[in-house]
């Protein structure tokens, strides 16, 4: 039987490290790296919107997680995130994805969640 997501992208462990990478790729990312370096002085923060972000993406893909975070809206709310911005972050996902040996129908798949979402996130 096709495996589902969640097991695709790793389960929870491949999962931690994609976000783990994909989180030092915003940083290093000159469209949204400004939004991103302030969580180096904050390492509590960085480790609670990593957990987040690891729960998010294990739950949506279907995992046996609870999301315990904010919805995207309320998370990006006032932000104001431009679609370019939009594009750079959904460009790391991509990125790693690809670096983590993940196969091309399972990358397709994140892009499609990822572009289902984006009324939550740009200018919010
Ligand atoms: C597919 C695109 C995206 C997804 C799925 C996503 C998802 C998330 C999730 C689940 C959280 C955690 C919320 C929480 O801790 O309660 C979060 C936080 C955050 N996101 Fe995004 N996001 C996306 C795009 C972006 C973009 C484009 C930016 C900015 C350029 C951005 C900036 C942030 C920041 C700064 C936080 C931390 C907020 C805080 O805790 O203070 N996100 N995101």
């Amino acid at each position: 039987m096709a495996q589902i997501l969640y097991q695709r992208l790793g389960e929870i462990d491949g999962i931690r490290k994609l976000v783990d990478d994909v989180v030092e790729a915003h940083m290093h990312n000159p469209v949204i790296q400004a939004r991103f370096l302030p969580y180096r002085d904050r390492p509590e923060d960085l480790a609670n919107a990593k957990k987040h972000l690891t729960d998010f993406f294990a739950a949506g893909a279907g995992g046996p997680i609870d999301y315990t975070g904010r919805s995207l809206l309320d998370a990006h709310r006032g932000m104001n995130i431009s679609a370019g911005e939009y594009m750079a972050a959904t460009d790391d996902i991509m990125d790693q994805l690809e670096r983590h040996g993940i196969d091309e129908e399972t990358r397709k798949d994140v892009l499609v969640i990822a572009f289902a979402l984006k009324d939550e996130i740009i200018a919010v």
